[in-house]
């Protein structure tokens, strides 16, 4: 994407410190950042670099040591319920373990109707509310008469994994955070994956933001990427530019752990 939307979320000098005295961890260290609408951005770090520390201060989900998040232009304010319940239809997350955020009580085709009920729609006829579910369904090339009744241990981590992007399709929130959605999937599942968040990115402009460790998978999907290193973006820009010119030396270690895929990455030379 050549052309940058408005902004969606920025932060200036978000910071997360965890614990006291000599117990002290910087989890996030002062970060800036700017998410525009429409656009994919990957946050790649190694482990321990603060990327799921950054993702629930993104969320809401935990408080911020420093600094402010302004979200639409204006600064986010999750003092009350009430504000995190209207933040929290504008942002949704899907994680690497699908069966690990869904109660294994419910049978599949409830959470879909719960995203419909969510978004307004407990009074439509059940007609429609099935015409919706099985659209969703078939956005991520799942078959809606198969899915119902059924349980999640029923479905394969893929399928489960399909089902959590058709629920983000009903809930078509601005922006949603993925949180290694593929670590834990084939590759054919993967790939499957990924292309499907490119579709809710192009037909519902939504905000994407990739939280990965694997730097081959950020320039795939991404039109930003930000590397994080000890709790700092260390670099950042066009998901092109930082990868086939890193200038941090971090970033360089990264890409030199993926030699064979960087050499297919050189696109220098079309
Ligand atoms: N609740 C907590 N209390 C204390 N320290 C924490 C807490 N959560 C995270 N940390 C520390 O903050 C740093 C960043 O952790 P974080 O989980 O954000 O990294 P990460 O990049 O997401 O790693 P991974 O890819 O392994 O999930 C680590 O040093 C971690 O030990």
């Amino acid at each position: 994407m050549s052309e940058l939307g408005a902004s969606c979320l920025s932060g200036r000098g978000v910071t997360k410190v965890f614990g006291i005295g000599k117990t002290v961890t910087v989890a996030v260290d002062h970060v800036d950042f700017d998410f525009r609408e429409g656009q994919i951005i990957s946050i790649v770090g190694e482990s321990g670099s603060g990327k799921t520390t950054f993702s629930k201060m993104l969320l809401g989900l935990i408080s911020m040591t420093e600094g402010e998040i302004s979200f639409q232009g204006k600064p986010r304010v999750l003092k009350t319920c009430a504000q995190k319940r209207k933040y929290w239809k504008d942002i949704q997350a899907i994680f690497q373990d699908p069966f690990a955020s869904y109660n294994s009580f419910r049978k599949v085709d409830s959470v879909l109707l719960d995203c419909i009920n969510m978004r307004d729609g407990k009074a439509l006829p059940q007609k429609k509310k099935e015409e919706m579910m099985t659209e969703a369904c078939s956005f991520v090339n799942l078959k809606y008469e198969e899915l119902t009744n059924k349980y999640p241990f029923e479905l394969s981590g893929g399928q489960m994994q399909r089902l959590m992007i058709a629920r983000i399709f009903l809930l078509k929130p601005k922006i949603l955070l993925a949180d290694e959605p593929t670590s834990m999937v084939d590759a054919c599942s993967r790939a499957t994956i990924l292309d499907m968040l490119l579709k809710l990115r192009s037909e519902v402009n939504m905000t994407i933001i990739f939280i990965t460790h694997d730097i081959g998978l950020a320039y795939y999907v991404s039109d930003q990427v930000y590397i994080m290193e000890h709790g700092k973006f260390v670099e950042r820009g066009n998901a092109e530019n930082v990868i086939l010119h890193p200038q941090a030396e971090y970033t360089k270690r990264l890409i030199s752990d993926v030699p064979k895929i960087y050499g297919n990455w050189d696109l220098t030379t079309v």
